[in-house]
């Protein structure tokens, strides 16, 4: 097994708090007592692990794993990519990234999501793929579009993408969310605006990355994930992956 050396665990003192009030579901959410910390034990620092073998072909490319290759989703085409580096700046290989969005109108498929923008048949919003042996990753998928949700009296959502990832472990989970380079709608944000510290929300933000767009298909996006350490992603504000 590669020793990753001691796990350094979610300091809790710089991620977002559980309890906003300007984000209101997060409010009942949160705990009413402090939390209590305790050891981890060798089943949260050294699993999961994950192999290749249980991905299908189109598991990182939402334009086409709805339909299994079929029919192609609406929408700007995008390619979502980046490494996964622990605190050391050193490669994450072997780690499971999964991703889930709204579609090109800014609608999920779940039974919850009522929004006017119509459902398109050929997309479902879920993909996942492992890291290659230089921690990278990437996802093929269309930009999600913003969306209005009931928080104050005119709230919406930018354009994200909601991220989760294994690390080397349990005790390495994270499960945040990207947004995108010069999206208005990050500043009006009540669910970005419980990272206090601007240059942290700012890690969440990818960069539009012409050195991967490919010409006359899709526009890049960069986002490098980094777990534990001072420039760790930010989680975002719920209590998932302790
Ligand atoms: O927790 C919520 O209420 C909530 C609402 C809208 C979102 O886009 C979201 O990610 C969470």
């Amino acid at each position: 097994m590669t020793d990753h050396g001691p796990l350094i665990p979610r300091n809790r003192a710089i991620h977002p708090e559980p309890y906003d009030p300007g984000y209101k579901t997060s409010v009942a959410r949160s705990p009413f007592l402090p939390l209590l910390s305790m050891e981890s034990t060798p089943s949260e620092e050294t699993g999961p692990r994950f192999g290749h073998t249980k991905l299908g072909a189109l598991d990182n490319n939402l334009i086409l794993n709805w339909t299994k290759g079929a029919a192609p989703a609406v929408g700007e085409r995008i390619l979502v990519h980046g490494r996964l580096l622990d605190e050391m700046n050193r490669p994450i290989p072997n780690a499971l990234i999964e991703i889930w969005q709204a579609n090109a109108g800014g609608r999920y498929r779940h039974k919850k999501d009522t929004y006017f923008a119509p459902l398109d048949p050929n997309f479902g919003g879920c993909g996942r793929t492992i890291t290659d042996e230089n921690g990278y990753y990437e996802f093929l998928t269309i930009r999600p579009g913003a969306y209005p949700w009931p928080n104050r009296a005119n709230d919406w959502r930018p354009m994200h993408i909601h991220f989760s990832i294994f690390g080397h472990s349990f005790g390495q989970r994270l499960i945040s969310q990207m947004y995108f380079e010069g999206d208005p709608l990050i500043n009006h944000c009540p669910i970005a605006a419980t990272i206090k510290d601007r240059s942290q929300l700012d890690r969440l933000v990818a960069p539009l990355d012409f050195s991967k767009s490919r010409p006359l298909d899709f526009l890049a996006y960069k986002f490098d994930i980094v777990l534990r350490g001072r420039r760790q992603t930010m989680f975002e504000n719920k209590l998932e992956g302790m």
